[in-house]
């Protein structure tokens, strides 16, 4: 099955989640989160991609910017799980920051 809204956000989490319990080393994931620099290396993976991001868009490069803020994403999935912050958190602040501002 092929997810093409946001859900897929909450399947990639879920996944980062399960390589944060059983270790395969096959993983991307499992290799970043267990990497000898500990979160400093996932720390430098989130300022690669966001930098990568930042020329993307600086090249008005429409493919480079979807393919660059999705590894930024993605990173930053891995930064949460790691960090033990749920998407629900995230959308819990998203969405009272959005009642807060309604002007309506
Ligand atoms: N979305 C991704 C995803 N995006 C990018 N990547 C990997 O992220 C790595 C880093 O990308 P870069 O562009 O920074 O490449 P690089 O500079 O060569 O990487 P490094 O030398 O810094 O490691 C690459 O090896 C990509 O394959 C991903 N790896 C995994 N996922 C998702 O995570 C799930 C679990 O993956 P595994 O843990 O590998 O099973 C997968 O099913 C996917 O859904």
């Amino acid at each position: 099955m092929t997810d093409t809204d946001l859900s897929i956000l909450n399947r990639v989490y879920e996944i980062i989640l399960d390589r944060k319990q059983n270790y395969d080393e096959r993983s991307y994931v499992c290799k970043l989160l267990n990497h000898r620099k500990g979160m400093n290396k996932i720390l430098e993976k989130v300022g690669e991609e966001s930098i990568e991001t930042i020329l993307a868009v600086r090249n008005e490069d429409h493919d480079e910017i979807v393919s660059e803020s999705s590894d930024l994403i993605f990173h930053l999935l891995i930064l949460l799980a790691a960090n033990n912050i749920t998407l629900d958190e995230i959308a819990a602040e998203l969405s009272a920051r959005h009642e807060s501002m309604k002007r309506d």
